[in-house]
């Protein structure tokens, strides 16, 4: 198979979809690598280092698009990219439709096979191809969430963990998940006092089990979110319901309940964000004030940080992109229903309920494709 790499060109998008790793890998099962020229360099991989594993490099993402039968990528399609997409290819990415409705329109026309890595599921539920960039998004959010608590960013001045004699920051995290999880275990480990949500009550459980002793759980209900927020520093939106759009946990009027400088991170924005006055940000300019409360809310947190999220990703992405060049799209995810499951869009039809439901498009099972 034909397999084209092209650059990120979403904002501070630093990552890439293969390594040089990856391309060797590819290569030695048959396959033809063409990688974007400097697609890897902001991850630190030059073009010669693709090269020398036997890759061709392409000079820019027209060509890219032109060659490829399967395009790997990471950040969902964006608007200059639409058009070079086309019909019968193979795009394996992040997509998160269910937030974005001009991209599911722009991939239903493009007649394309997208297979999303964020709806890639495991037996036990899990979404392998999620969880890495989770991990990194979860840590991050108290690293930026630590930052714009300091006044001069417009925070409320305080310091996540306290110093003795004083009190530490609270922080509240939303959804108890991975990116929840990873959020909790960094803000304890930086000595703030930190309470995660979850509606699961055997994922409390199971967290209340391994936490350390400053981070408590609490059961997620409107009624709890309220009666928490006002005493809350920091808080973390981490909810995912699979491939649709977010519930909205904290909407506009829970602003009022707030600490002026109060700051909201919400990772979840990626799936449209679980807190109402939330609209995706970029790196460049990531924060903007609401009433008094400040909003973190970038939908690629993970790209400002290349050399942990491209190998991180990357690790997790190869095996299935080895088993879709190998058998091809229709052979592997019939074969595999790991893969089944990452498809969104084919050829023009919806395969994926939470992305018709949230456009209220029709709904075309899986089964009759593969
Ligand atoms: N902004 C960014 O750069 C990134 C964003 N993400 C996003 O972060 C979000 C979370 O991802 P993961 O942690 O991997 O998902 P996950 O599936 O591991 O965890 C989600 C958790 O939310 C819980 N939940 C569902 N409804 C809830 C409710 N009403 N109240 C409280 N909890 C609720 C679920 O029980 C589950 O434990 C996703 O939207 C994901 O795409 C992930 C990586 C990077
Ligand atoms: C998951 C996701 O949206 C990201 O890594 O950017
Ligand atoms: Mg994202």
């Amino acid at each position: 198979m034909i397999i084209g790499v092209p650059k990120e060109i979403k904002n501070n998008e630093n990552r890439v979809a293969l390594t040089p790793a990856g391309a060797k890998e590819l290569i030695k099962n048959g396959h033809e690598v063409f990688v974007q020229s400097t697609a890897g360099l902001g991850s630190g991989f030059s073009d010669n280092q693709y090269t020398e594993e036997g890759a061709q490099i392409l000079p820019d993402i027209e060509s890219t698009y032109a060659k490829a039968e399967m395009i790997i990528k990471v950040k969902e399609p964006i608007e200059k990219e639409y058009s070079l997409i086309k019909e019968n290819q193979l795009v394996f990415t992040y997509f998160h439709f269910a937030s974005y409705e001009p991209l599911t329109k722009a991939m239903i026309e493009s007649k394309s096979v997208c297979l999303a890595y964020e709806t890639v599921e495991k037996p036990d539920r899990s979404l392998p191809l999620l969880v890495p960039m989770s991990e990194v998004a979860g840590r991050m959010a108290i690293q930026e969430g630590a930052k714009y608590l300091e006044k001069p960013l417009q925070g409320r001045g305080i310091l996540l963990g306290g110093v003795p004699g004083v009190r530490p920051a609270k922080v509240l995290v939303l959804g108890g998940g991975i990116v929840g999880t990873q959020a909790a275990k960094m803000a304890a480990g930086l000595g703030a006092d930190v309470t995660i949500m979850d509606i699961s009550l055997a994922r409390l459980r199971y967290l209340a089990d391994i936490m350390p002793a400053n981070v408590n759980t609490y059961m997620s209900s409107e009624y709890n979110i309220r009666e928490l927020l006002g005493s809350h520093d920091l808080i973390v939106g981490a909810v995912l319901i699979p491939g649709a759009k977010a519930p909205h946990l904290v909407t506009r009027d829970m602003l009022k309940l707030m600490k002026p400088g109060t700051v909201l991170v919400d990772v979840a924005v990626d799936q449209g964000g679980c807190i109402e006055t939330c609209k995706p940000t970029t790196h460049e300019n990531p924060t903007y004030i609401i009433d008094d409360i400040l909003h973190y809310c970038v939908a690629n947190m993970p790209g400002a940080v290349p050399y942990t999220s491209t190998l991180a990703l990357t690790n997790a992405t190869l095996p299935y992109a080895i088993e879709l060049a190998n058998k091809g799209w229709k052979k592997a995810c019939g074969e595999n229903n790991e893969l089944k499951l990452g498809l969104n869009i084919i050829n023009g039809d919806v395969v994926y309920k939470g992305v018709s439901e949230a456009f209220d498009l029709p709904y075309h099972a899986v089964e009759n494709y593969v």
